[in-house]
């Protein structure tokens, strides 16, 4: 069964996380098969929204922890960042459907979905000073724009976990729909997005997101960072203590 399910429904592309022994963490090859079911996406005129979800238990857990400690050169062709950077250059909307853990960039990615639904198993942690690296997907810019400077710090300098009902509070997520219905209402709202009319829809997005190239400039600025944090023994002694576990 692959890692990354892909199936195309009335005009919205669903992208499915599907790696459950390891709380679908993501791996360089489930990044690199992200990207491309994006970008094909973008490019084929029969699809006009994205749905990205997990199972039921879990969005995701966030990159593949072993990867960092094998993988530590980045640059902007690496896969994790290779699919932020392709999040951020999409045109069509995304709907994301989170259930259960959504863990560093389980987290950061929601930032650049149109809309967010929440369900009350979901669990958000932006874990990032836990493991002695910095936020990436332009979290440390998109973040305290939407949460505040206080919050956002709160979240990214304590890395602790947060549930739905906060998650809403702090507007990351749109709504709280139950588990036993979010899948179905996620992808309701994906086909009403889908059957709006594309090049309206499309200029919409773009306009509420004027800041863009200050989104990228930020994930350079992050990357930069993150490679440097990565490298470094505090780091590398934080990864080795999670997979000890
Ligand atoms: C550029 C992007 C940056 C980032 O995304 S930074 C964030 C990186 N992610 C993390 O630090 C999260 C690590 N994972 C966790 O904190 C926990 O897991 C959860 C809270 C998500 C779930 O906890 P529980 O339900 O108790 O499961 P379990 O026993 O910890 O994990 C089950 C198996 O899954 C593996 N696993 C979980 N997350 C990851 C990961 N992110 N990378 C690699 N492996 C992971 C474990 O090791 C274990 O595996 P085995 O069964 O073989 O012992």
């Amino acid at each position: 069964m692959s890692t990354i399910q892909v199936q195309d429904e009335q005009g919205v592309r669903i992208i499915t996380i599907n790696r459950p022994e390891k709380r679908n963490a993501l791996s360089l090859e489930m990044y690199t098969s992200l990207t491309e079911y994006l970008i094909q996406g973008e490019s084929d005129n029969a699809i006009h929204a994205f749905l990205i979800k997990g199972q039921a238990d879990c969005f995701t857990s966030g990159n593949d922890v072993t990867d960092f400690l094998t993988n530590s050169n980045l640059d902007a062709e690496h896969p994790a960042f290779r699919f932020l950077f392709s999040l951020l250059d999409l045109t069509k909307p995304i709907v994301a459907a989170v259930t259960g853990a959504a863990v560093g960039i389980g987290t950061t990615l929601l930032l650049h979905c149109d809309l967010v639904y929440a369900a009350p198993s979901a669990k958000f942690q932006l874990p990032f000073i836990n493991l002695a690296l910095v936020p990436e997907a332009g979290a440390s810019l998109l973040l305290p724009q939407l949460v505040g400077l206080q919050k956002a710090s709160e979240l990214l300098l304590l890395g602790e976990s947060f549930n739905a009902e906060t998650a809403k509070s702090l507007n990351i997520i749109n709504e709280q729909i139950s588990d036993d219905m979010i899948f179905e209402y996620s992808l309701s709202k994906a086909i009403k997005l889908a059957g709006q009319p594309p090049q309206a829809l499309q200029a919409t997005r773009a306009l509420l997101r004027p800041n863009k190239e200050l989104v990228r400039a930020q994930m350079e600025m992050e990357l930069k960072e993150f490679e440097i944090r990565l490298k470094s023994d505090e780091a590398k002694m934080r990864f080795q203590a999670f997979l000890k576990k």
